[in-house]
């Protein structure tokens, strides 16, 4: 590791930017030809018609289970995942219309989910562009699933097909994809069910993280056009990140290895094929928790939810002072940092540090090439770090908008800038460039070998990031080329600002609909007099803050706090919680002091 400069946060952060030409090692050699582990996907045509009758015969062997009540939510439906195979069945049916009615685009279907207990499953649609089902179509997701039986599934079918005016007859194509879960084939079974019964052609995209699902979509959809993303198969997907990031960190030298921890899920087998097509003089990974196929193992005491939500380092990790580490989650779409301290700290560098990271890479980068009518903005949710947003505002001066929790909620916002930088703090996010600013990079000339350099960097960037989803494969190349390019440490990264302390608290009540909040799920509307409450306890302590909202992913109540000190914030999360658990019906163990 090299030695750590001490200067001042703003130093850190704002050392110029010096782009180099000379190749060294050779990033430009043709990229290995690697076998890949698993087996490349399968297309099956299908040109049956669409016919109720097909439907209900094979809806037959997936009844719906009774007294359950589905909702396709923030990560699609997500839960046990012995009361999938329903579900299942009924997602492949929508995935179907939604593919008729934008005439035969390919719409994905993702099974998986993400950091939750291996025990569970979920699903998750992805529409034409690689990005989440649009809005409207949750709710018809919603209804579908919630449909009793086949009279009312056939009626919620006939009712979405009119409301939509969807031509049955059209075409209709499926990308689908899974991750380890042991759960995974029987679901993949009951969906392939729906799409045979509907008469759609699918393509088995076979195990694969999400953002490499939602990278497929876009690819087939754009194929072809002026727009197209990129070669829709794995061994595409990888040649793409690894010709970027060999750009990038062309004339610099390798950083020292960088532990993995891949939550014993998909990212293990996929990163190792990642590296392998980069090359390992250029890129050295140790990838650590790759147990696949192990019984428990997937999530189990690892992962960067684990590692985020307990500021702390996997058990039997054996990072320590000096080591670089990072985390994905099961699906391989979220990605954080850490390292421990030379005084045995362990210190985060979360879905905030990356984006104020990113942030200010690719404003110096478009200040480089000449570009600067490109404007960044980043995108955060409540939970962001307050000191994060105080570094993006005041010593980035980069806009910053809050949005609602859920990654659509931040993609959407992201799109309204030319170069949206958003993620959530925990480890989930992208970079998105808008159409004008990937124009304006792709035909910008530079007018001095600097210029260009920098603008042809700024191009690879748009090829390494993912454009469609939050992507911890991406995400870790995008941090190493910038790590890489700054030969900075993870300490030297840290020094941009200090985190306030923080801690996430979940309540349990018994009703949690009853919260309602305003101003980007800041502020309670409902229970009426909670949030007055709440801000009178948080006046008590230096820089605290704190919110309640309900969690669209479990049945909880989350209480999220900060201040200035370990000890204020510790309290001041217990002091909201126990309130929330008195007041607004608490359930279960009364809130106990951390
Ligand atoms: C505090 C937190 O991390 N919340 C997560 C969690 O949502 P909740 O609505 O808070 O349960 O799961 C979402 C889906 O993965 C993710 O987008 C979000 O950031
Ligand atoms: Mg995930």
């Amino acid at each position: 590791m090299s030695d750590i400069t001490h200067q001042s946060p703003e130093m850190a952060a704002r050392r110029p930017f010096t782009p180099f030409t000379k190749p060294s090692p050779d990033p430009f050699r043709p990229l290995p030809h690697i076998p890949l582990l698993y087996p490349p996907s399968r297309t099956i045509q299908i040109m049956s018609a669409f016919t109720f009758e097909n439907i209900v015969t094979a809806s037959a062997l997936h009844p719906k289970p009774q007294n359950i009540q589905f909702t396709y939510g923030t990560a699609g439906f997500r839960m046990k995942a012995s009361l999938l195979d329903s579900i299942m069945f009924r997602v492949g049916l929508i995935a179907v219309l939604r593919s008729k009615k934008l005439d035969g685009s390919v719409i994905g279907v993702m099974i998986t989910a993400s950091h939750n207990p291996e025990e569970d499953n979920g699903v998750k649609l992805v529409d034409p562009r690689g990005e989440m089902l649009e809005q409207s179509w949750e709710v018809y997701a919603t209804s579908l699933a919630n449909a009793p039986n086949d009279d009312a599934l056939v009626e919620t079918l006939e009712r979405i097909i009119a409301q939509n005016k969807i031509d049955v007859n059209k075409p209709s194509n499926i990308l689908y994809a899974y991750d380890t879960r042991p759960s995974g084939p029987a679901l993949v079974a009951s969906l392939e069910d729906a799409i045979k019964a509907a008469g759609s052609s699918y393509t088995n995209f076979g195990l694969k993280t999400t953002p490499q699902l939602h990278y497929g979509v876009r690819c087939l959809n754009t194929q072809g056009t002026n727009d197209a993303y990129g070669e829709p198969t794995e061994i595409g997907y990888y040649n793409k990140l690894a010709t970027a990031f060999r750009q990038i960190v062309s004339d610099k030298q390798r950083l020292s290895p960088l532990y993995v921890d891949c939550a014993n899920g998909v990212g293990a087998p996929k990163l190792r094929e990642l590296i392998e097509v980069i090359g390992e003089d250029i890129i050295s990974v140790n990838i650590v928790n790759d147990k696949i196929g192990v019984e428990g193992a997937l999530n189990h005491n690892c992962g960067a939810d684990y590692v985020k939500t307990g500021q702390r380092l996997p058990p039997g990790s054996t990072v320590t002072s000096g080591d670089r580490a990072a985390s994905f989650d099961g699906d391989a779409d979220r990605l954080v940092y850490y390292y421990v301290d030379t005084d045995g700290t362990f210190r985060l560098l979360d879905g905030d540090k990356i984006a104020g990271l990113s942030a200010m890479f690719i404003m110096d980068l478009v200040q480089a090439a000449g570009v600067d009518s490109i404007k960044v903005g980043v995108v955060q949710t409540a939970y962001a770090n307050g000191n994060s947003t105080t570094y993006l505002t005041k010593v980035l001066k980069v806009p910053v908008s809050c949005v609602s929790t859920g990654v659509k909620h931040l993609h959407h916002e992201a799109e309204k800038y030319d170069v949206g930088v958003y993620f959530e703090a925990n480890g989930h996010g992208t970079v998105l460039f808008s159409a004008e600013a990937l124009q304006t990079i792709r035909t910008a000339k530079g007018r001095t070998p600097a210029q260009t350099t920098a603008i042809a960097q700024l191009r690879a960037l748009t090829d390494l990031i993912n454009q469609t989803v939050g992507d911890a494969l991406s995400d870790m190349l995008l941090v190493e080329a910038i790590l890489t390019h700054r030969q900075w440490s993870l300490k030297e990264w840290d020094q941009a600002y200090t985190d306030l302390p923080n801690r996430l608290v979940k309540v349990v009540v018994a009703n949690r609909h009853i919260f309602k909040t305003t101003n980007a799920e800041r502020q309670l509307v409902e229970p009426a007099g909670l949030q007055a409450d709440i801000d009178a306890l948080v006046a008590k302590y230096t820089s605290g803050r704190s919110f309640v909202r309900a969690s669209g992913t479990e049945d909880a109540v989350r209480v999220y706090a900060e201040a200035a000190t370990r000890a204020e914030t510790d309290e001041l999360a217990f002091r909201v919680a126990e309130l929330v658990f008195d007041k607004a019906g608490g359930v279960g163990t009364r809130p106990a002091r951390v």
